[in-house]
């Protein structure tokens, strides 16, 4: 990727409301080609607000957004970014084999078209990346929540993405899966693509964080190196409570860009 090639994430001066109350007052987030930004902050303070207004799923009020160089309302290349939401399950109501579930993840490349050889082999190659493909053919509801969460990631690798954003990844994931996924994002690091990682702490991913911004009730407190391993519980305001799957409610707002 040339010096000079656009950011992958540009977001600035993001204003956004949910229910009615201010959620983003002005944040301003850069992700340039090829690095790894942690979002950080206590609870409530808004960083899954910000990966979801960056994917189009939380409307602005004002401020820009373009992705890639180009305005969001221009921008059609989604297969660019893959995506995997905070604390949602792989498994639905409708039964799914977690390779159907992967698949999914070439639907930004292809629409509704039926899948092909190579959209198997992609989503093969992506399962045997975070270590499921034994797995392929087995119903997603009859995996861990741990196997789940490496499923989502397999179906955000499988377009083989310049960006990969996820939202806390390693909440509630066994220790096993935690290091599938810290290997996993150290090759897609290696393959150069941009990562943006909402993380309750830096933990076992902070070799790999190039620069963190905090939020703190909804504005950047702070972008610039990674704080200390052990700083993160020490941020003013931090009251990390977790899981929090109650959150799940919150989901319905407009969806547009990308969608979970
Ligand atoms: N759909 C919604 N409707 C109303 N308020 C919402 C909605 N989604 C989020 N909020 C509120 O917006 C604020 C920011 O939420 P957000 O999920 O972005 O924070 P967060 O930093 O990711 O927190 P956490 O670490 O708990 O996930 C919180 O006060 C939350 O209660």
């Amino acid at each position: 990727m040339s010096a000079d090639a656009p950011a992958a994430v540009c977001l600035c001066d993001a204003v956004a409301s949910l229910g009615g109350r201010p959620v983003l007052r002005g944040v301003d987030l850069v992700v340039r080609p090829g690095e790894v930004v942690a979002l950080l902050g206590a609870n409530g303070s808004g960083k899954s607000t910000t990966v979801r207004a960056v994917v189009g799923s939380v409307p602005l009020q004002r401020g820009g957004l373009e992705l890639f160089g180009t305005p969001y309302g221009r921008f059609r290349d989604w297969h660019r970014i893959g995506y995997v939401p905070q604390r949602t399950t792989a498994a639905s109501g409708v039964p799914a084999s977690v390779r159907e579930v992967v698949a999914t993840g070439r639907l930004s490349r292809h629409g509704l078209l039926p899948f092909r050889r190579r959209d198997r082999e992609a989503a093969d190659r992506a399962l045997a990346a975070v270590g499921m493909l034994d797995r392929a053919g087995d119903g997603v509801a009859d995996l861990s929540g741990g196997q789940q969460q490496r499923v989502l990631i397999a179906r955000a690798l499988v377009s083989e993405p310049d960006l990969l954003i996820m939202d806390e990844p390693m909440a509630g994931v066994d220790l096993a899966s935690q290091q599938v996924l810290a290997e996993t994002l150290h090759r897609e690091v290696e393959r150069g693509a941009a990562v943006l990682l909402v993380l309750h702490e830096l933990g076992p991913l902070e070799p790999l964080i190039d620069r963190a911004v905090v939020l703190r009730d909804g504005c950047v407190t702070h972008d610039g190196p990674p704080p200390p391993a052990t700083g993160q519980h020490a941020l003013p305001g931090h009251d990390h409570v977790h899981p929090h799957a109650a959150d799940d409610h919150r989901r319905s707002t407009t969806a547009t860009g990308l969608l979970p």
